[in-house]
């Protein structure tokens, strides 16, 4: 079998997270090479590939206000475009949506449509434009959002994207900083799930997560935290402590997960993302709240051997005359 070869276009911080050299010997098993791209060399120099997987999320975002990332991401789009062949692990219309978190709750309510019956729901929300306190105070009633808030950057990824609050009452909403989110909290035992999906494949793993609080609004100052404070397996705060006596949630169904993830995909058109999901305490529904682009699978040791078989699939699918 002739070789293939596989590029890998990632930050530092996930070239490091990731251990590339370990995927690298198991895929040297099957006769798949992997290369490290790097992004300021030619492409062309660097090639060919048969299929590229990246996360360029941070790239993308940069190259907002960035000319030297506007020109890393050009390079790297004019490589895609010329090379019709190169399959894209994801492709960058499908992973742009989830850059922005307006995008990805349209695509969580309009789920949330099409599994109708099934107790899947995305929280109530608002998208934020204007500093126009009276304009926002007027959306939340009208909209009927309850306190607590979560308030959340539109930009959803990149290090900035995971300084968030939680908002008690309307006063409070003079916190909010737009473009953002406000978001009903959902009160959920401080446990929730990450979905990990890898092409045809999910993985599950529990994370800790915000505490319940009282139904508001009430006079309280607006909590401010990172999200990474509060959901990595580490993760050990004030925000997620609960009370001993709270009765545990039961975890999510998982015939209502596979469901789930076959829709996602499909609606995305991606391969590697993660899909957060809580259990509202009260109801038992399934909420969706929040989609991430390729995340970091982490406490999932198949990860890597799942990601093997599904690039060989896409690359038997890509050389199959019939497709
Ligand atoms: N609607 C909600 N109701 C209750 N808790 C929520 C809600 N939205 C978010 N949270 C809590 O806030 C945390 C961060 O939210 P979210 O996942 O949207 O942030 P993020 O920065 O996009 O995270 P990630 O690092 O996974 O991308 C969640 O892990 C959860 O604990
Ligand atoms: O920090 P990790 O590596 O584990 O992965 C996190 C990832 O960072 P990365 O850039 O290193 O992939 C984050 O991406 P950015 O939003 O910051 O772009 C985001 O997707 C988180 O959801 C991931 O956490 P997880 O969902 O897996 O807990
Ligand atoms: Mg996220």
């Amino acid at each position: 079998m002739a070789s293939r070869r596989v590029g890998f276009c990632l930050s530092v911080k996930k070239r490091r997270r990731i251990n590339l050299s370990a995927f690298a010997h198991l895929c040297a098993g099957r006769g798949i090479e992997v290369v490290e791209i790097d992004l300021s060399r030619t492409m062309d120099s660097q090639g060919p590939f048969d299929i590229i997987v990246h996360k360029l999320s941070d790239v993308i975002v940069e190259a907002e206000h960035d000319s030297q990332s506007q020109q890393l991401l050009d390079n790297f789009q004019t490589y895609v475009s010329t090379h019709p062949r190169t399959v894209l692990l994801d492709p960058l219309p499908a992973m742009r949506q989830l850059l922005d978190r307006f995008a990805s709750y349209r695509i969580i309510s309009k789920l949330q449509n099409t599994l109708q019956g099934k107790s899947i729901c995305c929280p109530p929300y608002l998208e934020i434009n204007t500093t126009d306190m009276s304009a926002i105070q007027e959306a939340v009633d009208r909209k009927q959002l309850t306190y607590p808030l979560i308030c959340k950057t539109r930009v959803a990824h990149g290090s900035r994207s995971h300084e968030m609050s939680l908002i008690f009452s309307r006063a409070g909403l003079r916190d909010a900083r737009p473009p953002c989110v406000l978001q009903s909290f959902v009160n959920h035992g401080a446990v929730l799930h990450k979905v990990f999906v890898v092409g045809e494949q999910h993985f599950t793993v529990a994370r800790p997560s915000l505490k319940n609080f009282p139904t508001g609004p009430y006079d309280r100052k607006t909590i401010f935290f990172n999200s990474h404070e509060v959901s990595k397996p580490e993760s050990c705060s004030h925000l997620t402590a609960l009370d001993e006596t709270m009765p545990r949630v039961p975890a999510p169904n998982e015939d209502l997960m596979v469901a789930m993830v076959k829709e996602l995909r499909a609606a995305l058109g991606m391969a590697l993302f993660g899909v957060d999901v809580i259990t509202n305490i009260d109801t038992h529904t399934l909420t969706i709240i929040d989609i991430n682009i390729f995340p970091g699978y982490e406490g999932v040791p198949q990860f890597f051997s799942s990601l093997l078989s599904h690039i060989e699939y896409v690359l038997d699918m890509s050389h199959d005359p019939k497709h």
